[in-house]
């Protein structure tokens, strides 16, 4: 047990830069690093949000110990009088999904995107002070990612000043929403209006679903659980729900009327605000994922590189740090290098261009506050691309870390198949990602049909100015170590997706109509979208490396780490940069030995960088991802504590397995 721990310290003792600064970069900044810090170690000290049971209980108790520990959490933010950055610190270190997320997440940002101001002063209160719980209700038994097609319906009543919310059928039951099946109070529902028997298309409307006194069902709303989802615990701690309206009455003024409204005539009013501003909400969130999908990688990339530094098999005996002779540590394999620290650098990648992302929402609200839309459309690309980039890699490099660790990465007690299950589904949510490759697809062609008419590409798009250039340029690395500078870098990956689109605009004007041409080339799109998001996140890397960076050795650290995402890249899209002639097959043999060669530099600073994300051990939540590396007697200790081993004898025995064993026997005597 000893020796274990030792080794961990160890590994960490041949850090070459300063972690403490690295945990600050990570953060974004020091503020952001002391109040995260400070609100995880509460949450770790704290019983109430114990969560290492969780994959034990049945659905019910799951179910109940999240309201338990929602409520409680709550009330820790009342007592504590948290900020509101402190409460979502608070929320994200708890761990468990429950109706807050949707009503934070999601509800709350659709009132205050598609709501008039007015409209906002009477809902944002109730919802602010938990007086009232809100779900998301959008996605339709029959449709999810086309929003357009929705069939629930809103009909304006001119005699009562009242829409009528109803459900047509079946496949327009409300199927999904978070916190819908037994908890929400209150909706945002999507539905066609109609109006004077015309239909306007989808719109939010906020829609009371439950008493506020006995929390049952409205007259002519049924609603209910849609039942258990993938993995043990996961998404069963929430009660995602499905919803139908029979003839549902609400006043005209809960229709959100931020972007269009209809008067007390039954007129449908347009506003000047863009229509696409009620998919407002699904641009926020979909840059908070980008977010998530780095804290799930580097999670499991936590779990999986202390545990390879732990873990020996094979090997010449070697000697460790006290002279004893010693199996290999799985981590030195250079395969194993290969698979988990391109998931490294993905995962401080994922962080920066989030960071970024967030920036470039922040200042889409400011601009359109001020009723300038121009960036809406790159907004939506980018987050769209990036959700959809990001989540993919992480829930792939997820299932490689449990692989990475082996039978033991298997176990629940690894937090791995858990970790899993809760992110694979970020794939789908908030927009399936082919769906959303595809509308960046549709963005990039749009942007190259206008370099024609003279408009200047802006933003993650500027570099198809350049198009002339970029399409006809030779990448000028010679030698391995050219492959190090950022120039190079970065005119290959956007060589590459400018070629594959401007294949695909050109191969459009093929087919008989867009439609048509979309349709057949939707595979080449998607790749070129993909390429597209890439260049993004590799330039925000080099960008971000631009930036004065403070601390012994970090820049290092994140150089080489920029380093391994960007040529990974190269080597798993080889075919990519080969076809479109970015790079020749001798530059992909020099990226390729670079790359190794930045493996060995990074390998003893890999410990000392996934210690930077500052995880508790109760966030992890992973016997084989401990800060202290006593993997060993810890999954002992678990195994124990798996109700099967309650009794020495399993309830069963006397029922199923003595007859049995009995009947055996007598057979084998007669
Ligand atoms: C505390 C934080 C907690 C965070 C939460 C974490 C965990 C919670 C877990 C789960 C929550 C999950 C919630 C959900 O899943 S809610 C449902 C989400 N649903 C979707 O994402 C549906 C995906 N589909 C769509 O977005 C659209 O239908 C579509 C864009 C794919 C197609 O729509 P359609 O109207 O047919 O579009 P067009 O292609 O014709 O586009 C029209 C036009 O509009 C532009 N555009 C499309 N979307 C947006 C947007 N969101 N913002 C801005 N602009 C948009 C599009 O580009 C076109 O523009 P044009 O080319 O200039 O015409
Ligand atoms: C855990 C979870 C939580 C959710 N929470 C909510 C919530 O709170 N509120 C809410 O409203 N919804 C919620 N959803 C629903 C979610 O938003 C939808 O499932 C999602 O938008 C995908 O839509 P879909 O299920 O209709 O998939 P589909 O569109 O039916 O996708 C099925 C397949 O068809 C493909 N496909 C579809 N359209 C195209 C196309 N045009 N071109 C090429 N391929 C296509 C997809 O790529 C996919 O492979 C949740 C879903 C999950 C899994």
């Amino acid at each position: 047990m000893e020796r274990i721990m030792d080794h961990l310290a160890h590994e960490r003792s041949k850090a070459q830069f300063s972690v403490e600064e690295m945990k600050i970069i990570w953060a974004g900044s020091l503020h952001a690093f002391q109040v995260s810090d400070r609100i995880a170690r509460l949450v770790a000290s704290d019983p109430g949000f114990r969560k290492d049971n969780r994959a034990v209980l049945s659905r019910k108790e799951l179910f109940k110990s999240a309201l338990r520990k929602a409520a409680y959490v709550w009330k820790r933010i009342n007592e504590l009088a948290l900020s509101e950055e402190e409460a979502s610190w608070l929320r994200f270190y708890v761990d468990e999904l429950a109706y807050a997320y949707i009503h934070w997440g999601m509800f709350v940002p659709a009132i205050k995107g598609s709501a008039t101001e007015e409209q906002q002063q009477k809902w944002l209160p109730l919802a602010n002070n938990m007086q009232i719980i809100g779900t998301y209700a959008q996605t339709e038994l029959g449709h999810g990612s086309n929003v357009r097609g929705l069939e629930t319906t809103a009909t304006f009543d001119q005699e009562t000043d009242e829409f009528i919310i109803h459900s047509p059928t079946l496949t327009s039951s409300k199927w999904w929403p978070g916190g819908l099946g037994k908890v929400a109070t209150h909706a945002v529902v999507y539905a066609r209006l109609i109006t004077d028997g015309q239909d306007y298309g989808v719109h939010g409307f906020l829609v009371q679903i439950r008493s506020l006194d006995d929390h049952f069902p409205l007259p002519g709303v049924t609603v209910g659980d849609i039942g258990m989802k993938f993995g043990s615990g996961a998404f069963n701690s929430i009660d995602n729900g499905f919803l139908r309206f029979n003839h549902v009455r609400i006043p005209r003024n809960q229709m959100l009327m931020k972007v269009s409204r209809v008067t007390r005539q039954g007129k449908y009013v347009e506003s000047n605000v863009p229509k696409q501003l009620l998919y407002g909400a699904m641009v926020y969130v979909r840059q908070i994922i980008v977010a998530d999908a780095s804290i799930a990688l580097s999670r499991a990339v936590c779990i999986a590189t202390r545990y390879s530094a732990v873990r020996r098999q094979f090997g010449p005996p070697h000697e460790d740090e006290n002279g004893k002779g010693v199996e290999t540590q799985v981590i030195d394999y250079k395969t194993q290098q290969s698979r988990l620290f391109p998931l490294l650098a993905s995962a401080y990648a994922f962080r920066f261009v989030g960071e970024w992302l967030k920036w470039l929402y922040t200042d889409l609200i400011q601009k359109l506050e001020a009723n300038d839309f121009s960036t809406l459309p790159e907004a939506h690309a980018c987050t769209a691309g990036l959700k959809s980039l990001t989540t993919s890699a992480a829930a792939d490099g997820i299932k490689e870390c449990w692989k990475l660790c082996g039978g033991h990465g298997y176990l629940s007690s690894s937090g791995l198949p858990e970790l899993y299950a809760a992110f694979v589904p970020a794939c789908t949510y908030e927009g399936d990602n082919i769906v959303l490759l595809l509308q960046v697809s549709r963005f990039l062609m749009k942007t190259i049909s206008q370099l024609q008419t003279g408009k200047k590409p802006i933003g993650t798009t500027a570099y198809m100015a350049h198009v002339e250039h970029l399409i006809q340029c030779r990448c000028t690395v010679q030698k391995a170590e050219d492959w190090l500078n950022p120039s190079v870098i970065l005119e290959a990956f956007e060589a590459r997706a400018i070629r594959l689109s401007v294949a695909c605009a050109e191969n459009l004007t093929k087919f008989a109509t867009p439609l048509q041409g979309f349709s057949e080339l939707s595979p080449d799109l998607v790749e070129a979208a993909v390429a597209h998001c890439q260049l993004i996140v590799v330039s925000k890397f080099i960008e971000k490396l631009q930036q004065n960076i403070e601390g012994n050795g970090v820049k290092q650290q994140l150089e080489t780490l920029c380093n391994i995402y960007c040529l990974n890249l190269i080597h798993k899209h080889l075919g990519d940069f080969l076809s479109t002639g970015s790079i020749s097959p001798k530059q992909a043999s020099l990226a390729s030995d670079q790359l190794r060669s930045r493996y060995s530099k990074l390998r003893s600073n890999v410990i000392a960088l996934v210690d930077a994300f500052n995880y508790t051990d109760h966030f992890l939540g992973s016997v084989l991802g401990r800060y202290d590396g006593n993997v060993y007697p810890k999954l002992y200790e678990e195994a124990w504590k798996d109700p099967l081993n309650d009794s020495i004898v399993p309830d069963g025995y006397h029922e199923y397995i003595q007859p049995l064993l009995k009947q055996q026997l007598q057979n084998a005597r007669l």
